[in-house]
């Protein structure tokens, strides 16, 4: 009988984690992942977590090990290609892409080098964890290079003296500056997605996952709508509503004790700035709030 409780790989600790599992829980998936235990089992869902290192997921996901991953675009792109070239499987599809992991990967040098294009860096030692992206661009720019594979502190090669250049993760570009080295290509842009096993899944699972992708896209949502509430003069209606953004039809209410004022609601999916808040004031408009949204469902 095959196993009809749905695998979802995760990263254990790191980056990635604590939003993975916020997004999970948020998607209504309980777990209990206080412990050090590597599988934990759903107590609503026939679902278990397999918790590990990143580099594992894309791994486990294309040998049909779990089901479904999180995991960094980066990670995922370095290990297609790895096994492309080790000649093993890379099927998978990527369902949805997250809202948070987002960083990019970049050559950085010292400070004080010269650097005048990509061409600087020709018969240079570069640093790196993601060896094939790097390789990629390297190939693609025609600039001779040699690697120097390093799964940690990246970041301090140069000073070390193992490398000339680093390729790394860069988010705040805070760990460059604190050591020394400056960012001088963006050679791949990446963001946290899931992905899923290629085979198709029971219908049971299948119809898990499409629940699962509903909520995240619920979630994701609602994450970045706001409430908007407000009190306006009916006869500023029209430019009040007019300059709230991408408003769905507003509800305009009556407020008691009121003839000339009423209450206008909109779920807007972006945030109001104060610039806009002051100019809703400057229309008539009082007592107005800004709530956000936990969970949305269209
Ligand atoms: N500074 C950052 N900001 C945002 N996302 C990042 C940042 N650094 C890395 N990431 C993303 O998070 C993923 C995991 O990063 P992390 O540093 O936790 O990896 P790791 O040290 O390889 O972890 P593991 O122990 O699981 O192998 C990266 O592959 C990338 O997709
Ligand atoms: O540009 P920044 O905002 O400084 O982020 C970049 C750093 O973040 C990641 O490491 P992380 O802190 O996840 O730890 P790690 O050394 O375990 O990879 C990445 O490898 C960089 O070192
Ligand atoms: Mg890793």
């Amino acid at each position: 009988m095959p196993e009809q409780r749905l695998r979802i790989a995760i990263q254990k600790k790191g980056r990635l984690s604590d939003d993975t599992v916020k997004l999970l829980k948020a998607c209504g998936v309980k777990v209990n992942l206080n412990t050090q235990r590597l599988i934990a089992h759903s107590e609503n869902m026939p679902i278990d977590i397999l918790r590990v290192r990143d580099d594992d997921i894309p791994g486990l996901v294309m040998d049909g090990v779990v089901d479904l991953g999180f995991i960094g675009q980066n990670v995922l792109e370095e290990e297609s290609m790895m096994r492309k070239v080790a000649n093993e499987p890379t099927s998978h599809k990527v369902v949805k892409e997250l809202a948070f992991g987002d960083c990019r990967f970049s050559i950085a040098v010292d400070n004080d080098f010269d650097y005048q294009g990509v061409q600087s860096l020709a018969n240079l030692r570069i640093a790196t964890t993601y060896v094939h992206i790097l390789k990629r661009f390297m190939e693609e720019a025609n600039v001779p290079y040699t690697s120097c594979m390093l799964t940690g502190s990246v970041e301090v090669a140069p000073r070390a003296g193992l490398a000339d250049a680093i390729c790394d993760l860069v988010s705040t570009g805070a760990t460059l500056e604190a050591n020394g080295l400056k960012e001088v290509e963006v050679i791949y842009r990446s963001t946290a997605v899931l992905m899923q096993r290629d085979e198709p899944l029971t219908g049971e699972k299948q119809e898990l996952v499409d629940r699962i992708l509903t909520r995240i896209d619920g979630v994701q949502t609602a994450k970045e709508s706001k409430y908007i509430m407000l009190n306006a003069p009916k006869s500023n209606l029209k430019a009040i509503s007019d300059l709230l953004p991408g408003s769905d039809l507003p509800t305009v209410m009556e407020l008691a004790g009121s003839t000339d004022h009423v209450a206008l609601h909109v779920v807007s999916k972006e945030n109001l700035f104060w610039e806009t808040m002051e100019q809703l004031k400057a229309l008539g408009a009082s007592s107005i709030l800004v709530l956000p949204i936990e969970k949305m469902m269209e």
